[in-house]
Order: C-alpha cells, then structure tokens, then sequence
C-alpha cells in the first residue's frame, strides 16, 4: 500500500492521491501545503532586545523569555497581545470504543460537551479563573447535540472501528483538517489573540496511541497507557487492540494523511487543522496533553515549520507523552502528571504567560533604575 509521492511548488511532498480531485475540493488545505511559513525575525529581535533591557539577570526568566520571543515572531510584532484568550475543544466519538478499551462508554462524550457548553465541565472551571472563553466544537459526535454553544462542525456520526476498518474515508480526513485551518481564521477574525487546543472523545487515547505507534515506529506497547483510567487487564486488550489496528489497516508509516485516516479521529484531525490555521492565520495555539500533541505531531508531519507557531503546556501521564514532546522539540513548562484532556493543561499556561508579559511590558529597566552593569553576560 506504498504511496507515490509528488513534488508539490515548494518541494514539499504530498501523497499523490491527495494532489487529485479528492483533495482539491479542500482549497485552504491545498493553499497552506504549497506555502511557505516563517516567524517575524525582526520582531523576535525587538523583544529578546526589550527583555535583556529589563532589570533582572540576562535571561533569568527562562523558556519563558524564548515562549515571549516567540508569541511575538507568530503575532509579527514585539507588542504581543494575549487577553481575548479561547480553548477550542474538539469533540468526538470513537468507534474503537466498542472493543472495550474504554472505563466508560461513548454516551459519555455527548454528555461532557453538553456540560462544556453549560459551563460546568472541568475546562470550564479552568478557564473561567482566566477569562479565557471556552468554545465546543462538535467533530463528529455520534448523537446530535442541540445546544447552541457547540460549534457544530460534524464530519459524520463518529469514526470507524480502527480495529476492523479505517477510522474514516479520506474525504472526511481532508474535511476534519481544513476544519481546524478554518476555525483558526475564524477565532482570529473574532479578536482572539491566542489558542488552546482541547478534546472530548472516550476512546481517543486509543486512536492517538496508535497514531503515535505508526508515527515513531514505536510498538504499542510503547505508547500506550491507561488513557482516562483502565486496569492491567485492560490496558492489555488496549495494546492487543491497537496491534489488530495496525494490522488490519497497514497505514503507510511515512505518509501522515494515511496514518490520521486510518487510525486517527476527527478531534485528532480538527486539532491538527487548527495548528495548521494557527500557522496560516498567525494565531499562537498552545498543545495540551497527549492526543493533542499526537496531533500537533500529524501537523509537523504534514508542514515541519508549524511547530513554531505551537507552544507546549505540560507532559501528560501518558507514557509516550516525553517521546513526543521531543520529537516536536519543544520542552513543557508543567510537570504535573495530569491525565484528563479538555485543555485543562494547556489552559494552565495562560496565566504564566500573563506573567512573563507582565514583566516584559515592565518599565523596570536597567536604564529607568539607574543600574549600571559591568558585564551582561547570558546565564547558561
Ligand atoms: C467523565 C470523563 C470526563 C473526561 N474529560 C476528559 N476526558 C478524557 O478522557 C478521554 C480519553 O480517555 P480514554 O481514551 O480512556 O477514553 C477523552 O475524552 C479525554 O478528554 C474524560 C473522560 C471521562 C471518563
Ligand atoms: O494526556 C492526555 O491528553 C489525556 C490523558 C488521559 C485522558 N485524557 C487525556
């Protein structure tokens, strides 16, 4: 099931069904493959200039000053604006459920995103001491959610069992990605200056898991855990079951398109799209836990520069959440062993890069205190 592969105008590779009428009906995803993306060099400059300006030692706030730095290359200027901050969850279901590697059942899936739209899930909570908007999308629920505060974005009524058959065609893999791209212009034309990535999908540590496996060629052994809570005997059938995936689908390894359709989800796809749109549209999205950097992993796969336009929050309790993590390049700032998805990590980073920004907007200079320094050098 090997793919050819054609040159697309920027040399980038793209499977070369995809460069066929199936992908050619996705305009924006077309357009964002055959561009080109850079950080604003120039603002990165200005604000490591602002920083090193400030009354403190060089360099002393750390992966914060770097995250600051950043922020400004992807806004284009070293003026960075965080406070109309939103969590986008990407809500879904997951037709590898019905083999049993879940504590709970689908049903739970509606449930949740009903309960984000009311504003009492845990994402909420978060986010309300934040002032951060919390938005639901629906993906691919496979019930019909009414509440008019879920974004309603369905692909179809769930995803296949990954364990008998793709988890879905590769029109409605193409439809989920060019989703997320468009929901980063839309959140962007609405004033948002900054993205969190969130998920609601029972079943969706088993998808990422899998994608993780045929990503890093890695055993699933390697890349699975307990996801929302399993027992030994569980997490045994959930690695035998991601085996059986791998089996019956033989994703080409190389080919990221392949490996979101036949074992992804939609809440897989629709982040991947959305760091893709933050690329595009120069919209920061930080990363949440595992399935969300599962995702942003499938997004680097597809255009490597977009990592730099992705922050990461925290290391999940997952355990490939490291390996990941490093295969994008990026270290999180949190340490917490969480385990529970919606962007709860990710929305922990809002408030520590108000901080950083708060000092960086400081007029605590060198210069405004009087202090002259003898030597500055960088702490190392
Ligand atoms: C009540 C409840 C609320 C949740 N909120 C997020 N998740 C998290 O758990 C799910 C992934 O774990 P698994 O693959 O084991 O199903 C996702 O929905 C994730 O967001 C939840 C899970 C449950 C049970
Ligand atoms: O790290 C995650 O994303 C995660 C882990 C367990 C359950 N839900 C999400």
């Amino acid at each position: 099931m090997e793919q050819k592969l054609q040159e697309t105008t920027t040399g980038r590779q793209m499977p070369e069904k995809f460069c066929k009428e199936a992908f050619r009906k996705y305009t924006e995803l077309q357009e964002l493959i055959q561009n080109t993306y850079a950080l604003d060099g120039a603002a990165i400059t200005e604000a490591k200039k602002r920083w090193d300006s400030i009354a403190k030692p060089i360099g002393s706030l750390g992966i914060f000053e770097d995250m600051i730095g950043r922020l400004a290359g992807i806004q284009k200027t070293p003026d960075i604006l965080l406070h109309q901050k939103a969590m986008v969850v990407f809500c879904s279901d997951n037709g590898v459920v019905e083999e049993g590697v879940t504590q709970t059942d689908s049903s739970v899936t509606a449930i949740v995103t009903r309960n984000i739209a009311k504003g009492c899930a845990n994402i909420n909570h978060m986010a309300r001491t934040v002032n951060a908007q919390v938005i639901p999308v629906d993906m691919g629920i496979n019930s019909d959610i009414v509440e008019s505060e879920v974004w309603q974005r369905k692909v179809s009524y769930g995803t296949g069992n990954i364990a008998k058959e793709p988890a879905m065609t590769s029109d409605n893999m193409l439809k989920a990605l060019q989703t997320g791209i468009e929901l980063a212009g839309e959140l962007k034309a609405k004033g948002f200056h900054i993205l969190g990535t969130g998920e609601m999908g029972i079943g969706n540590t088993t998808t990422s898991s899998a994608v993780a496996s045929a990503l890093l060629h890695l055993l699933p052994e390697e890349v699975t855990g307990r996801g929302a809570g399993l027992s030994d005997d569980g997490l045994k059938r959930k690695i035998q079951v991601i085996y059986k995936a791998l089996e019956i689908n033989r994703p080409d390894r190389e080919d990221p398109f392949d490996i979101l359709m036949k074992l992804g989800g939609y809440d897989i796809a629709g982040m991947a799209g959305l760091y893709l749109g933050g690329m595009k549209y120069g919209v920061p999205v930080i990363i949440d836990g595992f399935i969300s950097s599962v995702a942003a992993l499938v997004a680097k796969r597809i255009c490597p520069e977009v990592v730099d336009f992705m922050l990461p929050s925290h290391k999940s309790k997952e355990p490939a959440a490291n390996l990941i993590l490093k295969e994008l390049g990026l270290t999180p700032v949190i340490a917490g062993n969480l385990a529970l998805g919606e962007g709860t990590g990710a929305v922990m980073l809002f408030p520590l890069l108000d901080m950083a920004l708060s000092v960086y907007r400081s007029s605590t200079t060198f210069d405004a205190i009087q202090i002259k320094a003898y030597e500055r050098f960088e702490l190392s």
